[in-house]
């Protein structure tokens, strides 16, 4: 036991760099970094944050225990006289879904994105007091993805003032709208506008389900639970639910009416402002799923790089810091660092392209607020693409570190099954990830035609103006050094992107309509925005390294992570980069060659770069990725705290084992 926890010192006694400086640095500021890591303590230490006894836990005890524990959160934000942003931290640290996260994280965007003023002042204090709860309901069983398919309608009568709410058929249930199923008395509801006869699409609708006196559905509504979902914790603590209308009357003025309204007269009126704002709670939430899919993989990193360190197998025995002959710990063997490193660098991209993403997503609220919706269009874009090609990349990583883990990473103990339970559905909740991928190659496409017309192309397509050099220039690498050159990188990436889109373009223009040809061209379409993206987050790694980064030996580390993530993108999309004619096949080798040479330099330092995430214990959740390497103790101690260790004898001996046991024993006898 002490030669593990020893083992682990000496790995952190090795960083070539400040771990307290690279703390700061992923917490963005050193006052994110003071207020998050206080409140992760404060968690940890609350056993009413418990949370090691999930797994073991059935559907309504986890839904019980996330309740109790969201009404506990509640109750210490209050006696603490947290601050938002402290409230916000605790949210993340207790690491229980519950229906708070569709209350804060949709719901409450939603109304700020889509009220009036005046709506805001009515209903604002009303959530954020938490006297209602609210849920977003706009998938239905029918229609997910084609928001624009939804079937509820809502029809305003005239006489009373008031829209029917109504779910004409089956496949018009809401359904998997979070903290629905039992819990939520209010929703904003999408239901397809009909006034004078006219069906003017979908809209956003207040709509109270169920009653704050006893908690009953309202009358005309029939909720409910959609049932287990995958995995054993997980999004099982969440109550995701159906719901359905049967001519539910609410107040005219509970439709959401910041983009358009209806008047007392019936009559639908469109305001300046873009109808695509109706969507603006996904744009919000999409930019906040970029920042979870760093959290998500680097959770599961942190893991298999401690584990990684911990656990031994074969070799020829080296000496430990002790002289003693031990076998070679599996984070040495190249294949492991060829796995689990890049997945590390990636953590830190995601982190960075995040940060970035939160601050182009705050620029674009500013603007609209002054009536300047240039660059919503570009928002929509990033934060789709962002969020599609960080959240399958995670997904991926995360289940690549239960992998690096071995046998033990399958056990729950390990924190990574539950951990991808919860995560894979970002592939898909907030928009299905290939959904999303098309939406970015429609605006590349876009953007493509609009350089004939002498439209500059801004922002992360800035790189389109160079179109007629980008379309052919050569790679200048001619040593594996040369691939350490960030804008040599740059280009690289940027010649496969644009080239990948020019083509899609040209080839689009064979087919006999535009819809035609996007329907054809899909799959490659969606390889060019894949490419697209990636740029975004190699030239935002870059210019994170172009800002000054203080601390020990911090730019360095951070410069090698840059490095590995961008020669492995090379190295996965290899098929890209060479049929573009980006990089020659020469120049390939090069970058694996570098590759495996910047694996070696980052060896030393990993466990002090998962440390940098200041990950509580209580927050990881892992026996695996325990900060003092403790591991095997610590399993065997998990294993006995299994129900099925209750007894020594299991239930069921007496019914199934003995007289199966018995009735062998007579027939041999026999
Ligand atoms: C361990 C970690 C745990 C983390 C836990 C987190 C908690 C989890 C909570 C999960 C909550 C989940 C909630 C949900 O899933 S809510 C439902 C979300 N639904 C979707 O995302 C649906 C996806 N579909 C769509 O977004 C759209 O319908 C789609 C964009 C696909 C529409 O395509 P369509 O071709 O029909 O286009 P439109 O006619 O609708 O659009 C026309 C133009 O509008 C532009 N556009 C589209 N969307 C937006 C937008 N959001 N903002 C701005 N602009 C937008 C589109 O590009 C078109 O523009 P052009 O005409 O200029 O081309
Ligand atoms: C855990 C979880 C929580 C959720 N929470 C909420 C919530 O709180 N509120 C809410 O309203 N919704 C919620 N959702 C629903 C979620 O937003 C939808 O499931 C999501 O938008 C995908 O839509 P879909 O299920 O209709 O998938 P579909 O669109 O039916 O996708 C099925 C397949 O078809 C493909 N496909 C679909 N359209 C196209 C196309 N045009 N071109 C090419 N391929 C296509 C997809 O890529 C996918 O492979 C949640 C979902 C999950 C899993």
């Amino acid at each position: 036991m002490e030669r593990i926890m020893d083992h682990l010192a000496h790995e952190r006694s090795k960083a070539q760099f400040s771990v307290e400086e690279m703390k700061i640095i992923w917490a963005g500021s050193l006052h994110a970094f003071q207020v998050s890591d206080r409140i992760a303590r404060l968690v940890a230490s609350d056993p009413g944050f418990r949370k090691d006894n999930r797994a073991v836990l059935s559907r309504k005890e986890l839904f019980k225990s996330a309740l109790r524990k969201a009404a506990y959160v509640w109750k210490r934000i209050n006696e603490l006289a947290l601050s938002e942003e402290e409230a916000s931290w605790l949210r993340f640290y207790v690491d229980e879904l519950a229906y708070a996260y569709i209350h804060w994280g949709m719901f409450v965007p939603a109304i700020k994105g889509s009220a009036t003023e005046e709506q805001q002042q009515k209903w604002l204090p009303l959530a954020n007091n938490m006297q209602i709860i609210g849920t977003y309901a706009q998938t239905e069983l029918g229609h997910g993805s084609n928001v624009r398919g939804l079937e509820t309608t809502a029809t305003f009568d005239q006489e009373t003032d008031e829209f029917i709410i109504h779910s004409p058929t089956l496949t018009s249930s809401k359904w998997w709208p979070g903290g629905l199923g039992k819990v939520a008395t209010h929703a904003v509801v999408y239901a397809r506008l009909i006034t004078d006869g006219q069906d003017y699409g979908v809209h956003g609708f207040l709509v109270q389900i169920r009653s704050l006196d006893d908690h009953f559905p309202l009358p005309g509504v029939t909720v409910g639970d959609i049932g287990m979902k995958f995995g054993s914790g997980a999004f099982n603590s969440i109550d995701n639910g159906f719901l359905r209308f049967n001519h539910v009357r609410i107040p005219r003025n509970q439709m959401l009416m910041k983009v358009s309204r209806v008047t007392r007269q019936g009559k639908y009126v469109e305001s300046n402002v873009p109808k695509q704002l109706l969507y603006g709670a996904m744009v919000y939430v999409r930019q906040i799923i970029v920042a979870d899919a760093s959290i998500a993989l680097s959770r599961a990193v942190c893991i298999a790089t401690r584990y990684s360190a911990v656990r031994r197998q074969f070799g020829p025995p080296h000496e430990d810091e002790n002289g003693k002959g031990v076998e070679t710990q599996v984070i040495d063997y190249k294949t492991q660092q060829s796995r689990l490193f890049p997945l590390l660098a990636s953590a830190y991209a995601f982190r960075f392209v995040g940060e970035w993403l939160k601050w182009l997503y705050t620029d674009l609220i500013q603007k609209l607020e002054a009536n300047d919706f240039s660059t919503l269009p570009e928002a929509h874009a990033c934060t789709a693409g962002l969020k599609s090609l960080t959240t399958s990349a995670a997904a991926d990583g995360i289940k690549e570190c239960w992998k690096l883990c071995g046998g033990h990473g399958y056990l729950s103990s390990s924190g990574l099954p539950e951990l991808y339970a919860a995560f894979v559905p970002a592939c898909t909740y907030e928009g299905d990830n290939i959904v999303l991928l098309l939406q970015v190659s429609r605006f590349l496409m876009k953007t493509i035609s609009q350089l004939q017309t002498g439209k500059k192309p801004i922002g992360t397509t800035a790189y389109m103006a160079h179109v007629e050099h980008l379309i052919q220039c050569r790679c200048t690498v001619q040593k594996a050094e040369d691939w350490l050159n960030p804008s040599v990188i740059l280009e690289a990436f940027e010649a496969r992107a644009i080239r990948l889109s020019v083509a899609c373009a040209e080839n689009l223009t064979k087919f006999a309509t535009p819809l035609q040809g996007f329907s054809e061209l899909s799959p490659d379409l969606v390889e060019a925005a894949v490419a697209h993206c990636q740029l975004i987050v190699v030239s935002k790694f870059i210019e994170k390294l172009q800002q000054n980064i203080e601390g020990n030996g911090v730019k360095q580390q951070l410069e090698t992570l840059c490095n590995i993530y961008c020669l492995n993108l090379i190295h996965k999309h290899l098929g890209d980069f060479l049929s573009t004619g980006s990089i020659s096949p020469k120049q390939a080798s090069l970058a694996s060659d570098q590759l495996r040479s910047r694996y070696s330099k980052l060896r030393s330092n990993v466990i002090a770069l998962v440390d940098a995430f200041n990950y509580t214990d209580h927050f990881l959740g892992s026996v695996l990725g325990r900060y003092d390497g403790n591991v095997y103790p610590k399993l065997y101690e998990e294993a006995w705290k299994d129900p099925l260790n209750d007894s020594i004898v299991p239930d069921g001996y007496h019914e199934y084992i003995q007289p199966l046991l018995k009735q062998q024993l007579q027939n041999a006898r026999l």
